[in-house]
């Protein structure tokens, strides 16, 4: 039984190109985020996947992602479960702010803290650990009971949602996790065997 698992960060978006503290705003993706995607399906395609199920974010940026990704595919219409326990780390009361204005207000030390420490939130928003305690509850109730049935799944979500899960399924310490960066649509391959441990992992972006 294939136990086929695919994770893809969504592509560029207008203000991951503004270089603006998202979270769980809204932006759509920008002409270079919509090739990134396009570019994701055809890997997939050029590796002969496909998918019985999708599951993303409640934000638009990973939707516009996946549904690019299922275009290439030539599988438009796949039934999508879209959750915003997937959605990106909440950025509090950084959101909105330009990254280096942050730096200069709060100082490099203090940003990168709040950027990619564990369990530190930035001002009103969400650590990595506190993302990760929906983001996993949501995975193991929804996402790996329909992988471990046998069902094809791809995930299109954020830099944070899926460190959080790659953390849980490569085992990984916080200080790992941490300088793992994802690429902006690219796609992780895993399999996993019948207890839902991983198998094999194959990073697009290496
Ligand atoms: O929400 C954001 O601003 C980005 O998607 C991720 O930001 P980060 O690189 O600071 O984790």
């Amino acid at each position: 039984m294939d136990r086929l698992l695919v994770l893809v960060r969504h592509g560029q978006s207008d203000w991951n190109l503004k270089n603006v503290f998202t979270g769980w705003k809204d932006p759509d993706l920008t002409e270079l985020g919509i090739a990134e995607a396009r570019a994701a399906g055809a890997q997939l395609r050029d590796l002969k996947l496909s998918f019985d199920i999708a599951f993303t974010s409640d934000l638009t940026r990973a939707q516009h992602t996946l549904e690019l990704i299922l275009a290439e595919l030539g599988q438009e219409g796949l039934e999508t479960i879209r959750n915003q326990a997937l959605n990106e780390r909440d950025y509090g009361d950084l959101t909105g702010m330009n990254k280096d204005e942050a730096r200069q207000q709060f100082g490099e030390e203090q940003v990168h803290i709040w950027r990619r420490s564990f369990d530190v939130p930035p001002p009103g928003g969400e650590s990595l650990k506190m993302t990760a305690e929906r983001v996993l509850p949501y995975y193991r109730a929804e996402i790996l009971p329909r992988v471990l049935d046998g069902n094809r799944v791809i995930v299109a979500a954020h830099g944070n949602s899926l460190r959080a899960l790659i953390m849980d399924l490569e085992k990984l310490t916080p200080e790992q996790i941490l300088k793992r960066e994802l690429g902006t649509g690219t796609p992780i391959i895993y399999r996993l065997d019948e207890d839902g441990e991983v198998v094999s992992v194959e990073d697009l972006a290496d």
